[in-house]
């Protein structure tokens, strides 16, 4: 198995207008998050959350500490939040397995040290997407699947944003530090996440696309309200919202994403919403 790490600095939405389609990428965009029997990571400075994808194929593969921790294990000091968007898969944490169908998630509280990612069948890897947060102390571990989520239709097929937003970590649903994870699939024909658009400055976001189906591309906004720039995204990426950044994407068909937020709160319903008409 192999771990592969990037790190990602902060940077001011001044700056961050003057960047070219190149830059903004190398900046913001993840990929590949999935690799064949590895572990990769992108460490972002944005509220020090890591995006990362773990594939086990036909080895299993462990969490290691990332040297820019500094940490004896990964969780030291850290939470995560686990998703499976691959086949069956399983994940065995402090010896204890948690059988991980599609689209279930895991909740791993600080101060785990082995975290073993697997996959029941090698023709039908396990892809699990997580995120990690700084964290100060333990709350228990728990597997959340959408019958535990809180569940929040959004939208209308007239405005082409019909979705459903599963909230499936997030402190209705059991207690974390910081981090806060969720998935919204949006139903046939409706292509638009997040309109209306919002910021919050108290978090910064990582957003990751599936489900796009295959020559289809999701065209994912980002930026000041009034300095918006795209980046093109395909299948199984991930990007980078900065606190100052709204979020918020449409496609050429539906698709499904997961968001994840760390940082100053844990009310998801702390969202400013910029005005449609008013974006630029
Ligand atoms: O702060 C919360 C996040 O941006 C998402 O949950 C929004 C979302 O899933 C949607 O509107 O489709
Ligand atoms: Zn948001």
């Amino acid at each position: 198995m192999k771990t592969t790490y990037e790190v990602r600095q902060a940077a001011h939405p001044e700056d961050v207008k003057h960047y070219d389609t190149q830059r903004l990428r190398k900046e913001h965009l993840i990929s590949p998050i999935f690799v064949g029997n590895e572990v990769t990571m992108v460490y972002t400075l944005y509220d020090r959350l890591i995006v990362g994808g773990a594939m086990p194929v036909d080895e299993k593969l462990s969490l290691e500490a990332i040297d820019p921790l500094k940490m004896p294990f990964f969780l030291s000091r850290r939470e995560l939040g686990v998703i499976n968007v691959g086949g069956k898969g399983r994940i065995i944490v402090e010896g204890i397995a948690y059988d991980m169908d599609y689209k279930e998630a895991l909740y791993i509280g600080m101060g785990d040290r082995n975290v073993v990612f697997e996959s029941i069948n090698s023709t039908q890897p396990a892809k699990f997407y997580f995120n990690s947060a700084p964290a100060h102390t333990n709350y228990p571990d728990k597997k959340i699947t959408k019958s535990d989520a809180v569940v929040v239709e959004m939208g209308s097929m007239e405005e082409a944003n019909h979705r459903v937003i599963n909230k499936l970590i997030v402190n209705q649903v059991l207690p974390t530090c910081q981090l806060q994870m969720g998935m919204t699939e949006l139903k046939t024909g409706s292509v638009w996440n997040t309109m209306p658009a919002h910021i919050h400055s108290r978090r910064m976001e990582a957003y990751f696309y599936f489900e796009v189906p295959e020559n289809n591309a999701v065209c994912h906004f980002m930026g000041e309200p009034t300095e918006t720039r795209h980046i093109w995204m395909q299948n199984e990426e991930a990007v980078i919202s900065p606190s100052w950044s709204v979020h918020s994407g449409t496609a050429t068909s539906n698709y499904t994403f997961i968001w994840g937020m760390g940082g100053e709160n844990l009310d998801y319903g702390d969202q400013d919403f910029c005005k449609t008409t008013d974006l630029r």
